[in-house]
């Protein structure tokens, strides 16, 4: 018996029916006739009682799109999942941490002070964010007013045990959770992406750790499409692609996301997308790259398989959630979950907790590709939602290569033609966005209202009307550090070169 058979928050969005959602298991959808769908796993959406899926008729009127309503729920405003290790893991050594970066050898008048930082060069101007480890503030650097967004994450907050993770022992998942506090600050300090946040200067104290960030004033996509309710295909293709762009490159570094969801994709003041959180990204020991910076993999070469059961349930591919290994291809399929969740205003699978949630995602056939897109989009999300990752679009192998024409695909079989080509990018210019020349000198499709950045207009208010003190500075004294953890968090310190600076202020 399907659990949950019925996407009961996206059919409360529906009026009067008119829009089905259909089962994407394999790619012959089926299609709109005569403004009716016949489908064996139709699913009922409306008002009417739930029926057996078997025996659903549904009429549907002109492809109409959603007609969604305004209110949108932080993925994360649940826990994020708990780090659960299948058994017979392999156990990953502890990231050594690194020594301090190159010391800042430019100019004053350019780049303020030089070498380490402290908290007392920043000034706090309000709160942008809250994670589960900490805050995002933006902050004005007093040597030279430059604005950052400064990410603290408490150490005793780190040093916890979650009674969930009840399935490793509690040196385990510290060890983890330290691994991942670290790889944020490693991986950041060794990217330059157009797309991607850039990190200048990370540094700690008694209590807390600071990642000094460019600031991003556009907010999150989650925040835009929370205004917005959906978006039109060109506008959401565009993002796709930026996005494609960001995670063709992590990968290529041996880097796998692990976290893709709308709170995580800023606008910059141009409109670009911006991926951010990287505190749930792999860097695969195995990774040429983690040697030398700069060697890249092979095309379309895996990534090290992963076990860790980890990122935001709504966006997580299955193979992650059913505990099986996985390769970064889990990234394709959060990029079809954001893609569906631009186009409805939903994820695929949502519900009230993580347990119902992660029942559909395991459970259920396939999600439902909406009927009013167009056929290319619908093809482009059935591609990257597949649960069988073997039937899932291998993007990283096929992003650039043109094969031969495949003929007419087989029902189940993974698609074999290019990424980049694919029809709903056809108004992407690649070459310029893959250069940056696309981000410096156009402006997305939305452009975010920015009077004075100080005021971090497209932030929520539920963050930017916070009190600073109020927004977790005061430091409980029954969560102080205890000496002999202070030298796990040793070599978190780090500014970026001066000519990585130089270039980005
Ligand atoms: N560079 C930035 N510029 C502007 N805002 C930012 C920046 N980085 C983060 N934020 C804001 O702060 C929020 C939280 O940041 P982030 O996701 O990095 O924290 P986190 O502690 O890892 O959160 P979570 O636990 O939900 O993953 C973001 O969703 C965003 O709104």
């Amino acid at each position: 018996m399907a659990i949950f058979s019925l996407d009961e928050d996206i059919a409360r969005l529906t009026v009067n029916g008119s829009c089905a959602l259909i089962d994407s298991e394999d790619d012959d959808f089926e299609q709109e006739t005569s403004g009716e769908i016949w489908h064996k796993n139709l699913l009922s959406v409306g008002p009417q009682p739930e029926q057996p899926s078997s025996q659903v008729h549904l009429s549907i009127p002109s492809s109409s799109p959603l007609n969604i309503s305004k209110e949108r729920r932080r993925s994360s405003i649940y826990d994020k999942m708990s780090v659960v290790t299948p058994p017979n893991t392999r156990r990953v050594q502890m990231t050594q941490a690194e020594p301090m970066g190159t010391g800042c050898t430019c100019s004053t008048a350019t780049l303020g002070k030089h070498g380490p930082r402290v908290l007392e060069d920043f000034t706090p101007i309000r709160v942008l964010g809250r994670g589960a480890y900490g805050k995002v503030l933006l902050v004005k650097d007093s040597h030279t007013n430059r604005l950052f967004a400064m990410k603290q994450l408490k150490k005793a907050e780190i040093l916890i045990h979650d009674e969930s993770s009840m399935f490793e022992s509690e040196e385990y998942a510290l060890e983890k959770k330290l691994e991942r506090t670290f790889a944020e600050r490693t991986i950041l300090s060794k990217l330059e992406h157009p797309n991607i946040v850039k990190l200048f200067y990370t540094f700690h104290d008694h209590h807390q750790l600071y990642l000094v960030l460019q600031f991003i004033p556009g907010g999150e996509l989650f925040y835009h499409l929370k205004e917005q309710g959906v978006l039109d295909e060109d506008t959401v293709a565009f993002y796709a692609a930026e996005i494609s762009s960001a995670i063709k490159f992590l990968h290529q570094r041996g880097i796998v996301y692990r976290d893709l969801k709308p709170e995580n994709c800023l606008l910059d003041e141009r409109g670009h997308l911006v991926l951010t959180d990287f505190g749930l990204s792999k860097k695969s020991a195995s990774d040429p790259a983690s040697q030398t910076d700069g060697i890249e993999l092979q095309e379309g070469e895996p990534v090290e398989t992963l076990y860790s059961i980890i990122g935001t349930p709504e966006y997580c591919a299955p193979e992650i959630l059913d505990g099986k290994p996985y390769t970064q291809n889990c990234d394709w399929y959060s990029l079809g979950c954001l893609v569906y969740d631009m186009l409805t205003g939903k994820p695929p699978y949502t519900g009230p907790n993580h347990k119902v949630i992660l029942n559909k995602i395991l459970k259920d056939k396939g999600p439902r590709i909406p009927t009013f897109s167009s056929e290319g989009m619908k093809d482009f999300l059935g591609s990257l939602l597949r649960k069988d990752v073997l039937k899932r679009w291998d993007v990283d192998r096929l992003w650039a290569v043109d094969g031969p024409k495949p003929k007419k695909k087989k029902a189940g079989q993974a698609k074999t033609t290019s990424f980049q080509s694919h029809f709903i990018f056809r108004k992407i210019d690649w070459t310029k966005l893959e250069s940056g020349e696309l981000q410096k000198t156009t402006n997305g499709p939305i452009l975010p209202i920015i009077t004075n950045w100080e005021l971090a207009e497209n932030f929520d208010t539920e963050f930017t009307n916070m009190r600073l003190d109020s927004a977790g500075g005061c430091i409980d004294p029954k969560q102080e550090v205890k000496p002999e953890h202070a030298h796990l968090f040793q070599g978190f310190s780090y500014v970026a070169s001066s000519s990585y600076l130089e270039r980005h202020f």
